[in-house]
């Protein structure tokens, strides 16, 4: 909840001026009030644009929802589906989740799927057991070729926000490990290399490269540190040198 339309079109004229150097790909989702103006001023760029949320039914009476075709009316392409504060807020579960991504691949909305475990999952060892249920349940019934068009971001709850703590390299590129073996299960080694596997939970120009550089670990998925475009092209640059 940052960024009304003028702050959120400020940020895109910025963000659509920055050289993105080759093998980076940037994406941005903003606020649903923001979305259209967002995609509008990115589309001629390298930037992605993508929804928070969506609701799983094309329309109907579900006052307050935003459907996957007036997500993709409004120029995104990438849906984030799952996040731990949708979960633990709005009664996101991961059976909502799993409705979620197979009507994002119907109308090809590209999901980013937000896993996480809780502090208290964390603290009593039950982290990797929470992520192989969250990404089954995600993934339930999808065939391996729609597995490929996913993307997932690990976001330990406990790394989030203000009041969180960044992980540790080594406990993510378990963690990520963990997550790659889970896709190769369900969908073969082949396509489980192919999805990106995002870090995000308290990721800075500080700490960014690091995560990157780790096996499993694809790309980054950052919030605070990603509010001003001159923060995000610096993490940008960065992790591309
Ligand atoms: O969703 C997130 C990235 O947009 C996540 O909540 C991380 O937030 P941060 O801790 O402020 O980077």
């Amino acid at each position: 909840m940052n960024k009304g339309p003028s702050a959120a079109r400020a940020a895109a004229e910025a963000l659509a001026a920055i050289d993105v150097p080759d093998g980076i790909h940037p994406f941005v989702i903003p606020p649903f009030t923001s979305l259209e103006a967002v995609a509008g001023l990115l589309e001629a760029t390298r930037w992605q644009v993508g929804a928070q949320n969506m609701h799983w039914e094309d329309e109907g009476a579900w006052t307050g929802e935003i459907s996957p075709p007036m997500v993709r009316e409004c120029g995104a392409t990438l849906i984030e589906l799952g996040h731990s504060e949708r979960r633990e807020h709005f009664g996101e579960t991961d059976v909502t989740v799993n409705l979620k991504v197979k009507a994002a691949l119907h109308h090809g909305l590209s999901p980013l799927i937000c896993i996480g475990d809780s502090a208290e999952e964390y603290a009593s060892g039950a982290t990797h057991d929470t992520l192989a249920r969250q990404v089954r349940m995600a993934l339930h019934e999808l065939p391996a070729a729609s597995i490929g068009a996913i993307r997932l971001a690990y976001e330990p709850v406990w790394a989030i926000g203000a009041q969180g703590r960044a992980a540790e390299s080594d406990f993510v590129a378990a963690a990520h490990a963990r997550l790659r073996s889970v896709l190769a299960e369900l969908a073969g080694v082949d396509i489980a290399r192919r999805v990106p596997i995002l870090y995000g939970g308290s990721v800075s120009l500080e700490n960014a490269s690091g995560y990157t550089a780790l096996a499993d670990v694809d790309g980054v998925f950052i919030g605070r540190s990603a509010w001003s475009p001159a923060g995000l092209e610096a993490i940008i640059r960065s992790v591309a040198s």
